[in-house]
């Protein structure tokens, strides 16, 4: 079909957008008239998010080369893949999404990422990066092995996420194919922080025409072209109906701006990557009337890492790609030489961290509970089977609220208690964060993985002295007769607020604080004791803490004790944390309810 015929002209409509529902509808405008669709699209992610938060500035970069491929491309029917998905809101507007944007990552409402279920033009579900060429390399094979010859395969990528394991690993794949895949590499120099590394020298090399090697797309078999504008359309248009008409593995480079048409985006790319709410004709943030709040745990950590390197020389850090939001960058800016941001790659942190430790330093390796998923076999084969007392400051860990699905870091206590040698611990607050980690660095004979939440703390005074936490050691927070309460972690807060409202001396809460080992002594008090036993976690039942539990319970026969409560056997979706946490039945409200049931019988 050919786009340059059959075109509407929209000239005496106010509103463009307004008119187009599809990328069909899209396909009947002029070309000229497509930068003007832009700003609107622009204008409408700017509205929408800056009330219903979100990711900003990578969508705002993406609007004009989102207008493009769709024009070009025969979508649905040509495959499309977003990598990581958080730049796909134009996608989503001009799919048929437009009129419940607004529900964007709200209860109930649209995923922030692009869905297979979601919508027949997401052509694969991301939310993690650098899968992109990969799955796209996949449905290529697929169609030449199905004889369709007409589809067309593209993935578009960013520079921070090209740089990544397996971005490289389906490179190298694809190189060595005729597969029919165009890879469109957005190069905006930037991820959520500056991009790193040796590729983004290269990249910046190739923009300025200074790069003296040959291409290194080129040297994979991929036929490069660009870099171009990627806000112009007029560029980009003729590009993609040429790079259509051709065939086998070739990459586009081109170059956008995160942020693009908000100034203040534009200019703090970092902080516009995901604002929260902002003014929508300014880009103004809206003030912060959190002040009196406790601190985020993530800044805990990081001025507690400050305060140990300061006099602990061994120590180092590592992060994946995320040192503002895991607030390592407190220690990058004091310590340059002793952090390191390694890119979006969690594979190699863990074994960057493994093989310091083999040489007496302490690294302090932080990752998303979602992202080290990706990072298994580094920390089993790497990491414990060696032993090495690395130390994970396993960040996000729990429901994370409107990024869903795809990152909610509910897996990491079935998935890291079952390895041999690992230590597992959860501070329920901000003193037990400090002394974790203050116990970790002065040398234990493990690795440790220390686990806590997306989110703000309950102390004011955080920074409390360093104390030493036994390994494998519980609290009793309150003593009673009938009913115990274990709890692990920060969810232990909410737990306490819970029982207040029954009779003293009948409920007992335990903060069990380690997974692993867990305090068996105690749990064995406790069955003796108690009627009944409920564990309750922000972590998934199968293989988890409750069912570390279990195992004790049916050591001393009295599993049928235990009530554990956690979240069950399914993916949880997007809304605010608390919201999730309710319908996972995990919050204060369904622990009242279960004891309310246990006192009554
Ligand atoms: C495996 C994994 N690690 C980390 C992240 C967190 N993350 C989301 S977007 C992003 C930066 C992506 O940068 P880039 O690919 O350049 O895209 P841009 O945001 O610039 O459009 C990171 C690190 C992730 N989604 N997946
Ligand atoms: C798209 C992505 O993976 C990140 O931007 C993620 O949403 C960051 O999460 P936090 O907001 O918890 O740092
Ligand atoms: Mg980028």
């Amino acid at each position: 079909m050919s786009h340059f015929s059959d075109r509407i002209q929209f000239y005496p409509l106010k509103n463009l957008l307004e008119h187009i529902s599809s990328p069909d509808e899209l396909r009947r405008l002029d070309p000229d008239d497509l930068p003007r669709l832009a700003k609107e699209t622009r204008g409408f992610i700017i509205d929408i998010v800056a009330t219903k938060e979100g990711h900003l500035g990578a969508s705002l970069g993406t609007v004009e080369l989102t207008i493009a491929l769709h024009y070009v491309f025969d979508t649905p029917d040509d495959k499309l893949i977003w990598d990581v998905g958080h730049q796909a809101y134009g996608h989503k507007i001009l799919t048929g999404r437009k009129s419940i944007f607004d529900t964007n990552r709200q209860l109930g409402g649209i995923s922030g990422f692009p869905r297979r279920t979601e919508s027949e033009y997401d052509a694969f579900g991301t939310g993690h990066s650098s899968t992109s060429i990969s799955a796209i390399l996949g449905m290529a094979i697929a169609s030449r092995l199905q004889e369709n010859t007409e589809r067309q395969h593209i993935a578009v990528i960013g520079d921070a996420s090209i740089a990544s394991g397996m971005a490289f690993e389906a490179l190298n794949h694809l190189g060595s194919t005729d597969a029919n895949v165009l890879v469109i590499l957005n190069d905006n120099a930037i991820g959520i922080d500056p991009s790193v590394g040796a590729l983004k020298k290269y990249l910046t090399n190739v923009k300025k025409g200074t790069a003296k090697e040959e291409n290194i797309f080129e040297c994979l078999n991929l036929a490069y072209t660009g870099p171009i504008d990627g806000h112009d359309i007029s560029q980009l248009l003729p590009e993609l109906e040429r790079l259509k008409s051709v065939r086998g593995p070739r990459l586009l480079h081109v170059i956008t701006t995160k942020g693009k048409g908000l100034e203040k985006a534009e200019i703090d790319q970092v902080t516009y990557h995901a604002p929260g709410r902002f003014d929508r004709f300014s880009g103004e943030r809206e003030p912060s009337t959190d002040n009196e709040l406790p601190l985020k745990y993530q800044d805990v950590f990081g001025h507690t890492l400050v305060e140990l390197a300061e006099n602990n020389p061994k120590i180092t850090g590592i992060t994946p790609a995320m040192p503002t939001g895991s607030s390592l960058k407190y220690m990058m800016a004091e310590f340059p030489k002793r952090a390191f941001d390694v890119g979006i790659a969690e594979q190699h942190a863990v074994t960057l961290a493994a093989g310091m430790a083999t040489q007496g330093l302490m690294p302090f390796c932080v990752i998303y509970s979602t992202f080290l998923q990706r990072a298994y076999d580094q920390v089993i084969h790497d990491v414990a089977l060696q032993n090495l007392p690395v130390i994970f400051c396993i960040d996000r860990a729990g429901i994370v609220g409107q990024d869903g699905a795809t990152h909610n870091g509910i897996y990491d206590m079935a998935y890291l208690r079952c390895i041999p040698n690992l230590v597992l611990f959860a501070p329920m607050n901000e003193t037990e964060l400090r002394n974790g980690m203050f116990t970790a660095q002065l040398g234990l004979p493990h690795p440790i993985a220390i686990r806590y939440p997306r989110g703000r703390g309950v102390q004011q005074e955080w920074r409390t002295t360093f104390e030493t936490i036994e390994i494998g050691s519980s609290r009793e927070l309150r003593k009673g007769s009938k009913i115990a309460i274990l709890s692990i972690g920060h969810i232990g807060n909410s737990i306490a607020e819970a029982i207040e409202a029954f009779e003293a001396g009948q409920i007992g809460h335990y903060d069990m604080r380690f997974v692993k080992p867990l305090d068996k002594k105690r749990l064995y008090t406790i069955f003796e004791h108690y009627d009944f036993v409920i564990s309750i976690e922000d972590g998934c039942k199968a293989g988890g803490f409750g069912s570390a539990v279990l195992e004790i319970a049916n050591e001393m026969g009295h599993a049928n004790k235990l009530i554990i409560m956690g979240i069950d056997d399914l993916f949880l979706e997007h809304g605010t944390a608390g919201e999730v946490r309710h319908l996972a039945k995990i919050d204060a409200e369904a622990l009242k309810n279960r004891i309310k049931i246990l006192l009554d019988e």
